[in-house]
């Protein structure tokens, strides 16, 4: 099973002492992150405002950043569509990185998802289809380059616990009836990141955890930061 550790997100940087908006301090979150058990890491690179970011230059100086911290971890990045709008503004952007991620996630639902997949598959990146809705999964369904993509996310927003199984089980189904061999990572928000987690043990697949998905372990204390998460998640899979 791979964990993934979602080191940052677009969390407001004062949301805990251990997300920040400078690329060295997250690039030790992701280090401890590794240290702890993940093998992958998705990071959302910021702008000198703190915002997420698609500018070439950003990307570049956080990519660096990690890597350094992180070797021969894939590192994925963001393309979500808050950091540039229209589909225009985020290919433009995509097609200036210099230094490239080993991965980035698209939002299927989002206007542009085909053309920005295409441009990352061009340029070598591999691509994480995030669904988040029925809406994404179908949009995903009718894509060309649905059978390129590295896996889907199946991304659940928060919710009640006891909404998580259905909501998870509705989209997992709907990805595995357009693709049975498609990897699937599942993951959750807030209140649904711990029994998404749980859910995608019980399934055999792929999940993450860290900042971005949730700021409290399983017990509801707030964790000490990525590491104490991806602990916690590694200490909930039964060893085989
Ligand atoms: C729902 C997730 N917080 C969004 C996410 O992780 C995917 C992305 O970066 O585009």
């Amino acid at each position: 099973m791979l964990i993934q550790a979602c080191v940052n997100g677009a969390q407001d940087a004062a949301a805990h002492r251990r997300l920040s908006t400078d690329e060295h301090h997250m690039a030790i979150e992701a280090a401890r992150a590794v240290a702890a058990g993940a093998a992958a890491i998705h990071v959302h690179p910021k702008d000198a405002a703190g915002r997420d970011s698609l500018d070439g230059a950003d990307v570049a100086r956080w990519l660096t950043a990690v890597r350094a911290a992180c070797p021969g971890i894939p590192i994925g990045v963001t393309t979500g569509a808050w950091a540039a709008p229209d589909a225009e503004s985020r290919t433009a952007a995509l097609a200036e990185w210099t230094e490239l991620p080993d991965f980035a996630s698209v939002n299927w639902h989002e206007d542009g998802a085909d053309e920005v997949a295409a441009l990352l598959l061009s340029r070598g990146v591999g691509v994480e289809a995030g669904i988040w809705n029925v809406e994404g999964a179908d949009a995903w369904s009718r894509s060309a380059v649905r059978g390129d993509c590295l896996r889907v996310l199946v991304e659940l927003p928060d919710m009640d616990v006891a909404m998580v199984r259905n909501a998870a089980e509705d989209l997992i189904a709907r990805i595995t009836r357009i693709d049975q061999r498609m990897p699937i990572l599942l993951h959750g928000e807030e209140r649904s990141a711990w029994a998404a987690f749980d859910l995608a043990v019980e399934r055999g697949l792929d999940s993450r955890i860290g900042l971005e998905d949730c700021l409290a372990l399983p017990d509801g204390g707030i964790a000490s930061g990525n590491a104490a998460l991806v602990r916690a998640a590694v200490e909930r899979v039964p060893v085989r």
